[in-house]
């Protein structure tokens, strides 16, 4: 699924600003994107279901076009009406969905209707904690009872949008520059395009560069490949896109393109044949009054803070961010690792109806985020439940799925288990081309021992190297530190409890020539469900949920810099 996309030949109305929600049969504000829960007090903890309206007002030259209703994403179960008819209706959040419009909007006035409900549910998505308790990680009690650490935030999050084109139209594009060789210089840029049915017999120019195709189009699926001699690899330090443009009569799209290759093997990442660690954090999307609304100041707010801290990646944890997110991190040379809002997962999903939905939601990631350079690993999930023998199956099919789709990028998900423990051991990991694994030693366990704790998370990485050899990414490690709070000898809570945590974890991880990867959790604190361990935020980040730096953010930017 492409990206709407305003150009020449396309052209893109936007809904954002105040709609109206319908509350218990009464109407007030509600600003699109956000979400209910910050904007209105009484709305805190509400799950709905809630109705949205909006009026667009459509010339009549317009309404005869292909018309293509996008929601960038709503959280999470909603059903969509136009003019008081339903023409569609979606079941995850943070993914966009489309509907195709075309002939249903009315010159003049047209009403938008959509009813959105975010409903927790035990084997569903959001996750909710199970009745039992079971692999509650320490949720068991929490109010909301999400399953997951992290607020959630109800309502239409992120902006919705109408595209209009020529009916002749470009429906996707692939680009795949895998076969590279980076070691000569030499770019292979494979372009396929999918048209409609109308745009058959039209000329189509594909053009990459200065490098410019012209085809006659006589199948839905074109094929080209572009070779280009000394050729710029993207990479952080040059994130260098080369402009692809599609061109039909009455239609075009334009993509940047960043030519780079993945690989991998039993001990490395490569980055264009070169080995790459990656250094950075899990973070979230949400923001004080915003809630997980999309807002663009804070993504260049956190870019700058990434580059300043000398940090080369993040992990969409725990859900797949706006698609802005990515188009910086393309532009400014971060890496991704993408994850789908696969996170509290239990035993309760462990069945072929949530297996679908999951593979969807897999398949549904991946369709939207394809074509960007800085996106390096696929995560299919957060923390399951992945010691329960029907996690097998399961996550080996989300596996089988992403690689059915990619097979250019690693695919891997994210274990809280497979520790020395033989109670942890997961199922499932072994499927997984890189072991990502969430560790707090230090803080949930060897409370207040740094030093010991970081004994036993050694031995556990070499365990855990034995146990797979494959490369290791330790996807999470950090403590809290309420910002202010200082105490020497260090104490948890402080902040130099946090900086010296990070800092030695740090240095103990990178002198392990099988870990690729250290990310801090997190970024910045953010707001969780309510529960004794979180006062009001989560506070391990290493900014504060304002995006000021603690402690130990200079810890980091000179950790950093000196690798
Ligand atoms: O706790 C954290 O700060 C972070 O760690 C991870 O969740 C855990 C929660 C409890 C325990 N435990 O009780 O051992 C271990 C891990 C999650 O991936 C992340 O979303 C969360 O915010």
């Amino acid at each position: 699924m492409l990206k709407p996309e305003s150009n020449t030949k396309r052209l893109l109305m936007n809904t954002t600003g105040i709609w109206s929600l319908e509350v218990n049969g009464k109407e007030r504000p509600i600003a699109v994107p956000g979400s209910w829960n910050e904007q209105y007090q009484d709305l805190c903890y509400e799950e709905g279901p809630f109705t949205y309206r909006t009026i667009l007002y459509v010339p009549e030259e317009l309404s005869k076009k292909h018309a293509r209703l996008y929601f960038s994403a709503v959280n999470t179960d909603c059903e969509v009406y136009l003019n008081e008819e339903k023409v569609g209706e979606n079941h995850i959040g943070y993914l966009p969905f489309e509907i195709d419009v075309t002939g249903k909007v009315k010159p003049g006035k047209n009403e938008l209707k959509v009813i959105v409900k975010n409903e927790l549910k035990v084997g569903g998505f959001p996750s909710k904690v199970p009745d039992s308790g079971t692999h509650t990680v320490g949720f068991f009690g929490s109010f909301p009872p999400a399953n997951f650490d992290f607020f959630p935030y109800g309502g239409i999050i992120r902006p919705v949008l109408v595209e209009f084109t020529d009916h002749s139209r470009i429906l996707d594009i692939r680009v795949d520059t895998s076969k590279s060789e980076p070691e000569k210089k030499l770019g292979r840029v494979r372009v396929k395009v999918e048209v409609s049915e109308e745009a058959m017999g039209e000329e189509m120019k594909i053009k990459l560069g200065e490098v410019e195709k012209k085809l006659k189009v006589t199948d839905r699926f074109i094929e080209e490949e572009f070779v280009l001699d000394d050729a710029r690899f993207w990479c952080p330090e040059d994130p260098h896109l080369y402009p692809l443009r599609i061109e039909l009569e009455k239609d075009e799209y334009i993509l940047d393109v960043g030519i780079r290759t993945i690989s991998w093997d039993e001990k490395r990442l490569y980055l264009n044949g070169k080995p790459i660690f990656l250094k950075g954090f899990g973070k979230h999307e949400e923001f004080p009054v915003l809630g997980q609304g999309t807002f663009y100041p804070m993504m260049v707010k956190d870019f700058n803070l990434l580059k300043w801290i000398n940090a080369n990646s993040f992990r969409t944890s725990h859900y797949p961010y706006s698609e802005e997110w990515l188009d910086l991190a393309d532009r400014l040379g971060i890496l991704v690792i993408d994850e789908a809002p696969h996170v509290g997962i239990t035993r309760y999903h462990y069945n072929p109806e949530t297996q679908k939905i999951a593979e969807d939601n897999v398949q549904r990631m991946i369709a939207r985020d394809k074509n960007h350079p800085s996106v390096i690993m696929w995560s299919v999930a957060n923390e399951p439940e992945s010691n329960h023998p029907d996690a097998e199956g399961f996550f080996k099919a989300l596996y089988e799925t992403a690689k059915k789709m990619d097979n250019t990028r690693p695919v891997v998900m994210v274990s809280m288990m497979d520790t020395p423990d033989e109670r942890t051991r997961d199922v499932a990991l072994k499927y997984f081309d890189i072991v990502c694994v969430n560790r707090y030693y230090g803080w949930y366990i060897y409370q207040g021992r740094i030093d010991e704790g970081l004994k036993a998370l050694e031995e556990d990485m070499e365990e855990l190297y034995r146990r797979h050899k494959k490369p290791i990414f330790v996807t999470e490690f950090g403590a809290d530190a309420i910002a202010g709070f200082h105490y020497d000898p260090p104490q948890m809570f402080s902040e130099e409890y946090q900086a010296e945590l990070v800092e030695k974890t740090i240095n103990l991880l990178m002198k392990k020539d099988y870990i690729v990867g250290t990310h801090v959790w997190a970024f910045a604190d953010f707001k969780t469900p309510q529960n004794v361990r979180r006062p009001i935020l989560n506070h391990k980040g290493v900014f504060t949920r304002d995006r000021q730096p603690k402690l130990v953010a200079h810890v980091l930017r000179r950790l950093w810099s000196e690798r």
